[in-house]
């Protein structure tokens, strides 16, 4: 059965918008990381990685019981650079104890998202910590050097469409591989921490060569500087997804639209919120300071 999402007692919007408010601030703050990068990225990724262990076979993993706060799911090879995502929430979690990992790990891709100037995420709180023997075994994320019909299966496990696949992977318009990460490299002075359309753009405008990086791995490099991943090329290679890359190319407001839809779906995947009523949509900074 699905997990329940629960009640936080008499928490309302304003009080999870502090819990935004602070992420943002922090984000802010702390605007050095990572070249200048900045920790948006490393957060969306973050709210991406706890939400992709999820399996609807057995409803095991996913975002609910926030379980990488166990070192089993924190040590997987797949999550690492995270832990740096996992030490700017650290100070957050200690401010407000009242919030369960779950949600906290969620709401900070939401906030990351909004304040990088991506669409409005629409959140709903819920998620229940679970205990550490509920912790998903590693290797449920998927692995980068594969082709489509592999990306096609993967995302199969969370019963997305091709759509919503192609939709979802627009999020590598922000930050960059890392070679002590993920065995990849680059892009190199493109990353950016800036929503848009530019994945889809890049992947149909640039000359792409396969070459080996300096971990052996084969990548896709531009003259431009850019790169994408085996599975990112995969978009182009495979018709049934080329096509949604050719939409999302053209229209930036479609991209916008359907990502939200897909990101918020991936983030829920595996909770039943019941009547626990409606989605906040939270304000950006800029929309309070005015
Ligand atoms: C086929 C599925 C996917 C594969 C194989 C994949 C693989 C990767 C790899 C290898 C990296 C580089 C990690 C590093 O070296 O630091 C990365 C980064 C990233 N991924 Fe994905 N990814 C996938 C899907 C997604 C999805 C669905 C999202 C979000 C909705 C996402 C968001 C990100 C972001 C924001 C970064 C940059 C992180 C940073 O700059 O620290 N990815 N991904
Ligand atoms: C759209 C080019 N960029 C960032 C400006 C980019 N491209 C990618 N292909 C990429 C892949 C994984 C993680 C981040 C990524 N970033």
């Amino acid at each position: 059965a699905l997990h329940l999402a629960k009640a936080q007692d008499g928490k309302s919007l304003e009080d999870f918008q502090k819990v935004y408010n602070a992420i943002a601030e922090k984000l802010r703050d702390e605007d050095e990381f990572d070249g200048y990068i900045g920790y948006g990225p490393n957060l969306v990724r973050l709210s991406w990685h706890v939400s992709g262990t999820f399996d609807k076979n057995d409803n095991s993993g996913g975002s609910f019981g926030g379980t990488y706060r166990f070192k089993k799911e924190a040590d997987d090879p797949a999550n690492k650079g995270l832990q740096n995502a996992a030490h700017f929430l650290e100070p957050i979690a200690k401010k407000f104890p009242w919030i369960s990992h779950g949600d906290l790990y969620t709401l900070a891709g939401v906030t990351a998202l909004q304040e990088m100037q991506g669409p409005k995420i629409p959140w709903r709180p819920g998620r229940v910590d679970a205990d550490e023997k509920d912790t998903p075994e590693n290797g449920r994320l998927p692995d980068a050097s594969q082709d489509g019909s592999y990306v096609r299966h993967y995302f199969g496990r969370f019963g997305f469409t091709d759509q919503e696949i192609v939709a979802l992977l627009g999020a590598h318009c922000l930050g960059k591989t890392h070679l002590e990460n993920s065995g990849y490299e680059g892009p190199w002075g493109a990353a950016t921490n800036t929503f848009t359309n530019e994945f889809f753009v890049n992947l149909l405008n640039e000359n792409w060569k396969l070459e080996k990086n300096e971990a052996g791995n084969k990548q896709y490099n531009s003259e431009k500087g850019y790169m994408m991943l085996p599975t990112d090329y995969a978009l182009v290679q495979d018709g049934k997804f080329r096509k949604y890359v050719e939409k999302y190319a053209k229209d930036q407001d479609a991209f916008f639209e359907d990502f939200k839809s897909a990101y918020v779906k991936l983030l829920e995947n595996g909770i039943d919120f019941g009547k626990l009523g409606k989605a906040y949509v939270f304000k950006t900074l800029d929309e309070q300071d005015s």
